[in-house]
């Protein structure tokens, strides 16, 4: 399979997408739930799409930050059988120390995913977990959305969501 179009988020210098400007821009998404037909493109049902859509498989990686020391634990992984065979699409909304996104890669590397096969899908992003995710993979590509100022006195993302009770 040929490279997917993505692009390498490898410094905080030089991060992919707007940097965010606190009371400037505010991650939002509108979603419609009134389609207007004439704006959806429809893609053509190639038997090679259909393939490709039916042939993803999940994973599911169970990682807590520790609250107190900011370390990752990890309490639960199953992944699929051939995932050394596959690309890895590593989805995790917040990126703040990059203790918990580098567990679940040393996971994946030691079921034996290439770093180069596995990209890194994020929403707010830190400086501080970007440059140390990019000196340790090298090789492994973040997607993100926003990279955030600094991380707080918590080490916790500036701009992320608000703290969900339970
Ligand atoms: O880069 P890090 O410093 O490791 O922090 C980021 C992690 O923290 C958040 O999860 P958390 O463990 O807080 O779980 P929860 O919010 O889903 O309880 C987030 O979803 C990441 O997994
Ligand atoms: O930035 C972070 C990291 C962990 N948990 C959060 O709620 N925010």
């Amino acid at each position: 399979m040929s490279q997917p179009p993505v692009t390498k988020a490898m410094s905080p210098a030089n991060p992919v997408g707007p940097a965010y400007r606190p009371g400037a821009q505010k991650p939002t998404a509108t979603v419609s739930t009134a389609i207007k037909y004439d704006n959806v493109h429809i893609l053509p049902q190639s038997p090679q799409l259909i393939a490709l859509l039916t042939s993803v498989r999940i994973g599911k990686i169970l990682i807590q930050r520790d609250e107190d020391t900011t370390k990752p634990r990890l309490f639960y992984e199953k992944l699929p059988e051939d995932i050394a065979e596959r690309w890895v699409l590593l989805l995790d909304p917040m990126f703040a120390t990059g203790g918990s996104a580098t567990m679940a890669v040393d996971v994946l590397k030691s079921k034996g995913v290439p770093e180069d096969r596995i990209l890194f899908l994020n929403v707010i992003a830190s400086p501080e977990g970007i440059t140390r995710f990019a000196d340790r993979f090298p090789g492994l590509r973040v997607v993100t959305a926003f990279v955030d100022q600094c991380l707080d006195d918590k080490k916790y993302v500036r701009n992320g969501p608000p703290e969900q009770p339970g």
